[in-house]
């Protein structure tokens, strides 16, 4: 739990006009590294169970606005956010927030694959351990559950204490999307997941996101425009700190509103 408050959240507060539950709900949202701003007060709302892509070019500021939604910026010295990002009736970015409760519900994989140099099972029994779950069988439950669910069962149930390095970087990036599952997390942030991955190893991830969007909601930040056209419902497109457009994927990517967007995913910048 968040905090103690978090039993009394009122689900109908956050509830767009199309009827659509919203998980998560940014207002006016200012990150800025020293006197640097790099996200320009940025307001959105993102939807439960689906996917959210973030886009644009490099440096437009999608990873620090996904890292702000777990806190993670907080582990860099010197960056600062204002504004507010709602989840459940809570503010995020309020210090009475526990941080470590928060980065397990909503729970981050990154670009590069970065599994512990342990087992498989140690990899997702680790966070599960120092949370206080001691007992072997309901590890095991947990461990099953989580690496079926990224997709990874089959191909790794045999070897579950070999080394999760012996894994290729696609199995290598669903071990750590199924440790992120093992914490129950609501909310994932995938921060350009991907991209260091195999053609075939990519489709896996893609094929599995939009599995996951069934039981989480998913916020992504992608390079990759198919990408963001295939496996998202909404997509954002940054730039220089600024949300220039915001949208259904489909009109983002068919009939954007705005030039830049329509110049940026036509290829003529970025
Ligand atoms: N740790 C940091 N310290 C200082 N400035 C930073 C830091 N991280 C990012 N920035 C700056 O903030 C701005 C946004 O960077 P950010 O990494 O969020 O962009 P991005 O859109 O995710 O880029 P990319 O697609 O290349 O990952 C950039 O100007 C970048 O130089």
């Amino acid at each position: 739990m968040v905090t103690a408050t978090k039993e009394k959240q009122v689900e109908s507060k956050m509830v767009q006009s199309n009827q659509k539950q919203m998980i998560l709900n940014v207002k006016n949202l200012e990150i800025f590294y020293g006197v640097k701003r790099a996200v320009n007060g940025i307001s959105m709302g993102m939807e439960k169970n689906s996917v959210t892509a973030l886009i644009g070019p490099s440096g437009c500021g999608k990873s620090t606005f996904l890292r702000s939604i777990n806190r993670m910026n907080d582990l860099i010295p010197g960056a600062r956010a204002k504004g507010e990002i709602i989840y459940e009736d809570l503010n995020i970015l309020s210090e009475q927030i526990n941080v470590v409760a928060l980065r397990k519900e909503i729970g981050m994989v990154f670009q590069k694959p970065n599994p512990f140099p342990k087992s498989i099972y140690e990899n997702i029994t680790h966070a599960l351990k120092f949370a206080g779950i001691r007992k072997k069988s309901e590890l095991d439950k947990i461990v099953e559950e989580s690496l079926r669910k990224a997709a990874l069962w089959e191909e790794v149930k045999d070897r579950l204490q070999k080394s999760a390095l012996s894994l290729s970087g696609g199995q290598q990036q669903r071990l750590c999307i199924a440790r992120t599952i093992a914490m129950k997390p609501t909310v994932m942030l995938l921060d350009e997941p991907s991209s260091a991955l195999d053609p075939i190893s990519n489709a896996k991830v893609e094929d599995l996101i939009v599995e996951l969007k069934k039981d989480y909601s998913i916020i992504i930040v992608t390079h990759n425009m198919q990408q963001a056209s295939r496996i998202s419902d909404k997509t954002a497109f940054f730039l220089s700190g600024d949300l220039i457009e915001y949208d259904l994927t489909e009109k983002i990517f068919t009939n954007p509103s705005m030039k830049k967007t329509e110049e940026y995913i036509s290829g003529r910048f970025g």
